[in-house]
């Protein structure tokens, strides 16, 4: 390895059979578990993978108004794959070649599943109808590097850019600026459906179908250009601040168009879902996306929470349902049956979708988990940088809304975590970020390259002519190419200043090495970086040329493949200085193609997504000119043997891993991250209307609450966590009824519980744990740990003082039986590190000799007598109220799982028949406090309550592990349930 980078160097890839068979068994594990998967895959994407050209009379261009030029395209037009066009002439889709990783990868799943890809159409190209080939058209516009390359004195960077406006006779090609009616939707959306069948033909499509997101104009322009380039691009390639004036605005106009972008995306994929699909989002264009979908098909998120069910009714029947499968099918006229047959079982799958409830399905109608995957093709930055967006919660809760998120590589997606962790305060967990009890896995997978593809292209008939009248123009030059977006991040600039540097200190090398780079404008940065870049080029070529000599030779353009594939062949070394890059596959196509010729090294730099799998290229840091210089120079002397190991060991690396290894791998991770221990329990929405009618019928009540988190959010400072009037209201009322019994069960002291809820008649509470009682109507609390051997207080104090000194912002919180250390405020990661290393010191060292137990709270460790739980006062309350036929008992975190366990624990293990009774003997909360007399004199009790008369509550999502029975998502449902309580009392 020539240079550090912080990803740990990748084992052997697996086969795509491996990964494929694995995908098959967990499939098969989830048939077996009953949540059976309904086969299909709904990928969504920015961009379909197609260009759309609307054929409009010539006249009509004329007009202008809406019309803007096109972007340009990596490859030229010509080097399409598919085309249809309209039979009345008035449209023209065909393949698009950006992004083909991706795209093959998504293609390459077809072999398996059913696929629907959402996407934008793109710009729509107008052309006018003037029979003018697109061919013809592209050669007048983009002129062909090999032309200029045998024009070697023309200055190239008169080069003309690809224009809308060609010279002579050309057709222009402009941008339609205006928005589609019903029918021109319709009629993409029937050429779609013809396209699809035309890439089945030539066997680049399988099952996959393209439903197109018709965004308004200026809503896309906005979302691509604006908030996707000009914010998150800037942001995810740490270029925020290179350029003081490219301040973002505030509030940035672009986020709108931004979230309205992802919500008709979502409300798209809501169109066509059915309970069982797999749902993969990708990349940044789409980051709110995962949420907004599972909003779409009736799941809604809380802050505090993570999801819940939209509460409390069944899930919604999809209102927008309007994608029509089988219209367009129908409108897809096809003699070959067994297409016919493969795609009508494909689409009679979609039409049974049409009126179901979105998200119910399974077995019983039972809910059925929306599972969404997102994967992140740019790099993801620091949380340090991330923290400075404005909208970094929206971002980060909306990826949050899907069950994987998986990044391109190990460092990005730990930089994520740490980011949820600093940004939202979650918690890490073994795989990934931890919502407030949601679970989202986090991976990483590098996608690959279309081996396949790139096998085919390299051997076009045009390259090997390509390739000879380079290697005739340059017979005894060396070559050094580079091909890139003009875009700051690539680092063209920096491979400039560093190929001077290079001439400058090599000078054995002046008039005997020409860098070739090829460059495609990027949108944001290109005018100001294209002047900066000309004028380098000039400097450099008027420094170190000559008359019959120019050492740079800069295409600003697109290329035709076989240009392409002829230059990666013939060069002597790629030279590929990104200062930040998710993936390159330039450098894997480099490679391929070497394959054939010379082996010629690779110079990568490595802050790039790709180096950690490519340890044999010569890697450098592209801000290090005279390091890339040194680099250049070994490459180009390198002896053969290396040459050939080294070339070797990178196309082992790019043949094992492919773009369709890549996707397989992304689906395997998705099927072990849903429905599994996180997700297969689904606690329901309390419902409040059973629990409301249940409260009315009953004679006796328990009501029993939990206060941090349960009656009251989590704040920051736990002095401020105090009750709204609504709570205390709620609460006073409740007491007040002679047919309840209401408890606070708190972990709080007593003297916070009184200073809060000291006014309330007849309100029954427990302080620390259980370790203090004031029954309902009493003065004081009585103190249950009296007996108790307390000592141990002062060790723990110790330790936890130790802890606090070391860690910034953490606090200690001594009650009068337990005690606290808070480090909510703390540094979150280092925070939630020391706690674990003060829990194993606890654990180890004090536990097993002191009778205490030792308790993870929400960012807290907290250490109380063991004699003492919540559990234990819910069991005396049973006992001393026997005649209760309701109980209702809430709380929030792992303290007040005791309690629901104690619930459950009165009731004979095999169930409860209704004519049985339940006895319940004296519990331990009762005995302790009496003399063997007195517990001698204590009676069994008979229950009057029923399983199906306890409402144990948790607060939290409802994937949350927990032994309640129902859930609500945050303290204000709570408070509006019991609302709900006293209004039908009322
Ligand atoms: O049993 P509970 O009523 O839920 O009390 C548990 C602990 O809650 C308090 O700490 C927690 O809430 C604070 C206020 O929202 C928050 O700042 C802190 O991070 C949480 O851990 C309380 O301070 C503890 O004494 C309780 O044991």
């Amino acid at each position: 390895m020539d240079s550090m980078h912080p990803d740990p160097a990748p084992a052997p890839p697996p086969s795509l059979a491996d990964i494929k068979a694995q995908v098959d068994r967990l499939e098969a594990a989830h048939k077996a578990k009953g949540t059976p998967l309904s086969g299909r895959i709904i990928h969504v994407m920015h961009h379909l993978p197609v260009e759309i050209v609307r054929i409009v009379p010539a006249e009509s261009l004329e007009s202008g108004g809406m019309l803007s030029p096109p972007m340009t395209p990596e490859f030229k037009p010509e080097d399409v794959e598919a085309t249809v066009e309209s039979a009345d002439a008035k449209w023209r889709i065909h393949s698009r070649t950006a992004h083909p990783a991706l795209v093959s990868g998504i293609k390459s799943l077809s072999d398996t599943h059913d696929q629907i890809l959402v996407a934008w159409t793109g710009e729509v190209l107008l052309q006018p109808d003037t029979n003018v080939s697109p061919q013809t058209q592209s050669q007048a516009t983009f002129p062909s590097i090999a032309q200029n390359l045998l024009a070697p004195f023309t200055n190239q960077n008169d080069t003309p850019p690809p224009t809308a406006a060609a010279p002579g006779n050309e057709a222009p090609l402009m941008v339609f600026g205006g928005e589609f009616n019903d029918q021109e939707k319709a009629e993409v959306e029937k050429e779609l459906a013809r396209f699809t069948e035309v890439e089945q033909d030539i066997e680049v499509g399988g099952r996959l179908k393209y439903l197109p997101v018709f965004l308004p104009p200026d809503v896309s322009k906005s979302h691509y250009e604006g908030f996707c380039k000009k914010t998150l691009w800037p942001l995810f390639h740490y270029l925020l601040w290179l350029d003081s004036t490219a301040t973002v605005p505030s509030p940035d106009p672009s986020w709108l168009a931004y979230h309205k972008t992802n919500q008709m995306f979502a409300q798209r994929v809501a169109e066509v879902y059915q309970p069982g699909d797999l749902i993969i989002c990708h990349d940044y264009h789409l980051l709110l996306a995962p949420k907004m979908i599972r909003e779409a098909l009736g799941q809604v998120f809380h802050p505090n929470a993570g999801w819940g069910s939209a509460h409390p009714s069944p899930a919604p029947q999809h209102a927008n349902r309007k994608f029509d499968w089988e219209q367009s099918q129908q409108a897809t006229p096809t003699n070959d049956k067994s297409k016919t047959e493969k795609l009508g079982g494909f689409l009679s799958n979609v039409g049974s979708a049409l009126g179901q409830h979105l998200n119910v399905g399974g077995e019983h109608g039972t809910p059925v988990e929306v599972m969404i995957g997102m994967f992140m093709h740019t790099p993801w930055p620091s949380s340090e940088i991330f923290r400075c967006l404005p909208t970094r919660r929206e971002i980060l809760d909306g990826m949050l809304g899907a069950n994987l998120v998986s990044f391109q590589t190990y460092s990005y997606s730990r930089h994520f975590v740490s980011t949820c962790i600093r940004v939202c305060g979650y918690e890490s967990t073994a795989g990934g970020v931890d919502a407030n009890g949601q679970v989202t896995a986090v991976g990483y997978c590098p996608i690959g390259l279309d081996v396949k593809r790139v096998v085919h292209d390299r051997e076009l008939p045009g390259v090997i002519p390509k390739m000879e009248a380079l290697r005739q123009l340059y017979k005894d030059k060396k070559i050094i190419v580079g091909r890139e977006k003009l875009d700051v991040a690539k680092g063209v600039y920096n491979k400039l200043q560093a190929f001077e540097k290079f001439l400058q200190v090599y000078p054995e090398w002046r008039g005997k090495v020409v860098l070739i780079q090829v460059t495609t404008p990027a949108l944001s940065e290109s005018p100001k970086l294209e002047r900066m870049t000309a004028e380098l080029v000039s400097h450099i070529n008027g420094t170190y040329g000559s008359l019959d000599f120019t050492p740079v030779h800069h295409y600003h353009q697109a290329l035709e493949k076989d240009e392409y594939f002829g230059l990666l062949s013939v060069a002597d070394l790629a030279l590929i200085t990104s200062l930040r890059d998710g993936m390159n596959t330039t450098s894997m196509e480099f490679i391929l193609c070497q394959d054939k010729t010379n082996k010629s090294p690779l110079v990568l730099s490595e802050f790039m997504g790709t180096v950690a799998s490519f340890q044999s290229a010569l890697q450098i840091n592209p801000h290090d000119l005279l390091g890339v210089a040194h680099a250049i120079n070994k490459g180009l002397t390198m002896p053969e043997a290396e040459k050939e190991e080294r070339h070797q060991s990178l196309l082992t690396s790019v043949v094992g891993h492919t773009s369709y290894t890549w996707a397989a791998t992304i689906l395997k991770q998705l099927l072990e991250n849903v429905g599994g221990e996180h997700t297969a329990h689904q606690t329901p929405a309390l419902d409040v209307g059973k629990f409301s009618q249940a409260y009315k019928n009953s004679k006796k009540r328990l009501l029993l609450f939990d206060y941090d988190g349960t009656l009251t959010p989590i704040v920051k400072v736990p002095s401020h966590a105090v009750p709204t009037e609504r709570t205390l209201a709620a609460i006073t009322t409740l007491a007040q009824d002679p047919k309840n019994v209401v408890y606070l069960i708190s972990g709080r002291d007593g003297d916070f519980l009184e200073e809060h809820w000291g006014h309330v008649e007849n309100l029954g509470m427990s302080a620390e744990h259980g370790s203090f009682v004031k029954q309902p109507g009493d003065e004081d609390f009585t103190n249950m740990t009296e007996a108790l051997d307390m000592s141990w207080m002062s060790e723990v104090e110790e330790i936890f003082k130790y802890y606090t000194e070391r860690t910034t912002g953490s606090t200690i919180e001594v009650k009068k039986a337990s005690i606290t250390w808070h480090y909510r405020n703390s540094d979150p990661d280092f925070g939630e590190f020391q706690c674990k290393q003060c829990l194993d010191l606890l654990e180890s060292s004090l536990a097993p000799r002191r009778p205490i137990e030792v308790l993870v709270g929400k960012k807290n460790l907290e250490v109380r007598p063991l004699a003492v739980n919540k559990g234990e006062i819910v069991k005396r309350l049973m006992y001393e109220n026997p005649d209760a036929d309701l109980i209702f008992c809430a709380g929030d975190d792992k303290t007040d799982e005791d309690m629901f366990r104690s619930l459950r624990t009165v009731f004979p293990p095999g169930g409860v028949h209704s004519s049985e009774p339940i006895i319940m003997k004296p519990p331990v909360a009762v005995t302790s406090t009496l003399d063997p007399e007195e517990v001698a004199e204590l009676k069994d009790v008979e229950l009057h309550i029923r399983p199906d008369e306890i409402f144990a509550t948790t607060v939290g999502p409802p994937a949350k592990k927990t032994l309640a029975g129902w859930h609500v998502t945050c303290p204000e449902e709570v408070v509006e349930a019991l609302e709900v309580l006293l209004e039908k009392q009322a």
